[in-house]
């Protein structure tokens, strides 16, 4: 993969403690997205700005609106893995490539990503104290169709139940795989080490289905820390894993599931399952 040069954004004075941040791609509806996290975020009285990371093909009355609702908008330069090799990638998660940008941001100590599907209900703040040097995120869900390519899904083995159908390690002769998050939400610290390193490390990595998702839990392995299922609730954890979920506690809520229609669902579903509309 050959992403392009990183443009080294040096901090000028001391970074301020933390922000969120989101990702905004192209002309359709995510930016409604962002607009209700903002509102989410506002609405929980949260002390940290949003920094929405643009591609350069969002229009200007998106960041427009977006600059309206208070954001803070940073345009970012897009990572595209050689066309030759994007097959391997689901298609429209090929463009997530280019959340590794956010790593640059490093007029912010740590960041709280939240992607613009997702939803915030209570106050999350506290997460910028967690301790430095790891990466936090929620342990995904490998049930869903999404997953069809996996030996996980094939075997039935997930990560949320894996006493259900055991990993078979004799059989396969591997262990069961590493713990995996969703990458909907996570916690980093930019770093322009680690963000070239980021870089570096994804030219000599082919792409795979879940994108920069995969990518992210390979490169971050060492240093995940699993966070309560609360911080990013995957709507299938409701359907798939309900035992696993203390629905009176959940704080932010992820409406990626594919719950109406062939198209990709995100914001529809967010739509979809009527959410109230303070936060849309
Ligand atoms: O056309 C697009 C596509 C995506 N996005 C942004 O990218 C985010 C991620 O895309 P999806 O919401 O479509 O992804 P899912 O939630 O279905 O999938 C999950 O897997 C993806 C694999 O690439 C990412 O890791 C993503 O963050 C993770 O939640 C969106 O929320 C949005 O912030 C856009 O702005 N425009
Ligand atoms: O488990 C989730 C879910 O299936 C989403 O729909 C998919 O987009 C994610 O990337 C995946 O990790």
């Amino acid at each position: 993969m050959a992403p392009m040069a990183l443009k080294g954004v040096a901090a000028k004075q001391a970074p301020a403690k933390g922000a969120y941040v989101t990702f905004l791609a192209g002309s359709g509806d995510y930016w409604k997205g962002v607009v209700g996290l903002a509102k989410g975020l506002r609405a929980v009285k949260s002390a940290y700005p949003l920094v929405v990371a643009v591609l350069p093909d969002v229009p200007d009355d998106h960041r427009r609106n977006l600059l309206n609702q208070g954001c803070v908008i940073r345009e970012i330069e897009p990572i595209y893995p050689p066309e030759s090799q994007t097959q391997f990638a689901m298609a429209y998660y090929v463009i997530n490539y280019s959340k590794l940008r956010i790593w640059e941001f490093v007029e912010y100590e740590k960041m709280v990503y939240l992607d613009a599907d997702i939803q915030v209900f209570a106050n999350i703040d506290y997460l910028f104290d967690l301790e430095k040097g790891n990466f936090y995120a929620v342990m995904d869900c490998f049930c869903e169709k999404t997953w069809s390519h996996t030996p996980q899904y094939k075997i039935g083995y997930c990560q949320q139940c894996p006493d259900r159908v055991a990993w078979p390690e004799h059989d396969l002769g591997m262990p069961p795989p590493p713990l995996y998050f969703n990458a909907g939400m996570f916690v980093h610290e930019p770093s322009l080490t680690t963000a070239k390193a980021l870089l570096k490390k994804l030219v000599v990595t082919d792409p795979t289905p879940f994108a920069e998702q995969d990518f992210l839990n390979m490169f971050f392995r060492d240093v995940y820390k699993p966070i309560s299922n609360m911080h990013n609730l995957v709507l299938a954890m409701l359907w798939r894993h309900s035992e696993n979920v203390e629905l009176g506690k959940v704080k932010v809520v992820h409406y990626c599931a594919a719950v109406c229609g062939p198209c990709h669902p995100s914001i529809s579903s967010m739509q979809t399952l009527n959410i109230s509309p303070e936060f849309i």
